[in-house]
């Protein structure tokens, strides 16, 4: 289980004081996926940068499975937004693949069935030997994607994801993602500021203010398990949730004036 209480966080430059996030609390169950959803800048980086443990945290802390979060967890991984930098170029995609589990200290031809498996997964296999930049933007991410399977997370965090690639792709990563929780029965945060994505692809939304950041509300995404872009999105009860999280950010947007 993933616990964030009371997280507060202040970033400090000089004389300069930005409070990022204010207080958040709000848990992930095992094998479930959640999405937070807030306006631009409400601190969604801050939050992840805290939970991996690439931040300390000012107030507050974040437990895995009641292990307080001090540096980066043992079994989580993270998926950003611009693959454009998280990839590296100057390495092919197996060798991007197969870098974590490299560091992971997993024997050479455990990595290679973990490479192969991931790329698979993905819909990938065949792009082994090429280099992210001979690939497209919803390839270069499906990499990004592979990369974070294939090192067996039991947590993994999405940061906006699909924020910089077309609007198709992004339906089809969108239903990747959903078929990938399914099969691996991994814990899942997605991040994103797209009302649309959070009801579609979670099982529960964690509606966040703007900065100062407080959690603002929570909605059980209560649509079938079974979804796919043309019926889900039509469903009448979509329509219903997806308003409920739209007025609860414009409510949020209105405070913070
Ligand atoms: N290193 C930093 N130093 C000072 N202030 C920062 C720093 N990083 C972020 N902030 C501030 O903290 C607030 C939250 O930023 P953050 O990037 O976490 O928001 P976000 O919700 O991810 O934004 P977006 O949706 O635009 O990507 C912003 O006001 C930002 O200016």
């Amino acid at each position: 289980m993933l616990e964030v209480k009371g997280l507060r966080k202040v970033y400090r430059s000089g004389s300069r004081e930005v409070e990022a996030l204010r207080d958040l609390t709000f848990t992930v169950d095992n094998g479930d996926m959640v999405c937070l959803v807030g306006p631009s800048g409400c601190g969604k980086t801050t939050l992840l940068r805290c939970i991996s443990g690439l931040l300390d945290p000012t107030g507050g802390d974040v437990r895995v499975n009641g292990k307080a979060v001090d540096g980066p967890p043992p079994g989580m991984a993270v998926v950003f937004q611009e693959y454009g930098r998280s990839l590296f170029p100057w390495m092919s995609v197996r060798d991007n693949v197969e870098l974590p589990l490299k560091q992971k200290k997993v024997a050479r031809s455990r990595r290679r069935e973990l490479v192969d498996e991931a790329l698979d997964a993905v819909g990938l296999t065949g792009t082994e030997s090429a280099y992210p930049w001979q690939l497209s933007g919803g390839m270069q991410q499906r990499v990004a994607i592979a990369r974070a399977v294939a090192y067996e997370p039991q947590t993994l965090l999405m940061d906006e994801p699909f924020a910089a690639v077309d609007a198709q792709t992004r339906a089809d990563l969108e239903d990747l993602v959903r078929s990938l929780w399914k099969r691996l029965n991994v814990t899942i945060l997605f991040v994103t500021h797209d009302i649309d994505e959070s009801v579609y692809l979670g099982q529960r939304v964690v509606m966040l203010s703007s900065s100062p950041t407080v959690v603002q509300d929570e909605l059980i995404i209560d649509l079938p398990a079974e979804r796919d872009q043309l019926h889900t999105r039509a469903d009448p009860r979509f329509v219903e949730l997806r308003t409920r999280v739209y007025e609860q950010i414009q409510l949020a947007k209105k405070a913070a004036r």
